[in-house]
């Protein structure tokens, strides 16, 4: 059954709206919302009926880690987009995606219940994981929460830790999964294929004469776990393609030295630019290499594209 829905993106503070208030609420990056995070927002879509009022996910961007130290903040399994569809497919009623800022991460853990909880969002019910922390210096918990809670005229609950083979899903394990191209792992803590989707931007029309016309998938600057080539299955409006991918610099070709997400579909014909694709990962073929002519290159993806009929069975 389709879990098409509606879901309300607000941008700030300053956009939530009298509708918005008196909400049950959760709080945390939800990079790739995960089955951990996915077990988090059916409490929270349960609360939401129970009490009959709206749920709403209070997210941050760029991530905390994005924003003190980027060089060191871990790849992004999702952008602000993909959050958005996911949660919408959760069954969320809005998103309040704050600019995490100096402002922001000066917030003591009282600043933060203050004015974001009770003044913006005049949360009735707050549902968190059981090792959540927020406000400066991380100092607030779940049991400051409750205090709160019971001054400020919410409730608090913690849902168990969702664990996998003993060990606690997190987006880091995802991203350790992606990394080690364990895409079985990855969908066993996603509960689904992971993917990257984005528009089809225009290439510098090398592809062509490598023998393998491909499609340039917008990253936005994105850094994404994955590097190197793949196989891949896209689907566009529904339909899905098998097809080689490349994540890399394209150290063989002049290049902005920024990672590219390349796509090869096999036996497609047609014009793909501007399009929007979803790109699901199934298995890594090889690392990306620096080829000393793109005739080296040209017959090296031809192998790719052989190796990959082989596993797709085409
Ligand atoms: C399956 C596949 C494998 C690739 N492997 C490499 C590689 O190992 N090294 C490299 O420099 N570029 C690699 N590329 C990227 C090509 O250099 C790139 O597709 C070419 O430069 C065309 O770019 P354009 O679409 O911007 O014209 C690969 C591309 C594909 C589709
Ligand atoms: N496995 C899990 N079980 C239950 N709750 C979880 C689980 N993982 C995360 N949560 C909860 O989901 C909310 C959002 O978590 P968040 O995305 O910030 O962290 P995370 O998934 O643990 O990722 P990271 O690896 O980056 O720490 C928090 O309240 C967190 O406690």
């Amino acid at each position: 059954m389709s879990k098409k829905r509606f879901m309300q993106l607000v941008r700030g503070l300053h956009n939530l709206r009298p509708e918005h208030r008196g909400c049950v609420a959760t709080i945390g990056n939800f990079d790739g919302v995960h089955r951990g995070h996915q077990a988090l927002l059916g409490r929270l879509r349960k609360r939401a009926v129970e009490l009959g009022v709206p749920s709403c996910v209070v997210i941050f961007e760029p991530q905390p880690q994005e924003f003190f130290i980027p060089s060191m903040a871990p790849a992004r399994l999702a952008c602000l987009r993909d959050k958005q569809q996911l949660l919408t497919e959760e069954g969320v009623s809005h998103v309040l995606c704050l600019a995490f800022n100096q402002l922001l991460q000066s917030f003591s853990a009282v600043e933060f219940i203050d004015r974001i909880l009770v003044h913006g969002l005049g949360v009735k019910h707050l549902e968190v994981g059981d090792d959540f922390r927020f406000g400066y210096d991380r100092d607030g918990d779940f049991n400051f929460l409750q205090n709160a809670g019971m001054s400020q005229g919410f409730t608090v609950e913690a849902a168990q830790t969702v664990k996998l083979d003993g060990v606690r899903i997190s987006s880091t394990q995802v991203r350790n999964a992606l990394g080690a191209a364990d895409f079985a792992m990855a969908k066993r803590l996603l509960g689904r294929q992971f993917s990257i989707a984005g528009r089809v931007l225009r290439g510098q029309k090398l592809a062509r004469q490598l023998g393998a016309p491909t499609a340039n998938v917008q990253l936005k600057r994105r850094r994404v776990p994955l590097a190197g080539v793949y196989l891949v299955s896209v689907d566009i409006d529904g339909q899905s393609w098998p097809g080689v991918a490349n994540i890399g610099v394209r150290p063989t070709v002049i290049s902005d030295g920024a990672a590219h997400l390349e796509v090869h579909l096999l036996d497609f014909v047609g014009d793909l630019y501007d399009r929007h694709l979803t790109v699901v990962f199934h298995h890594k073929l090889r690392e990306e290499q620096c080829f000393a002519s793109l005739e080296a290159l040209k017959i090296m993806i031809n192998a790719d594209v052989a190796t990959a009929r082989i596993l797709s069975c085409i």
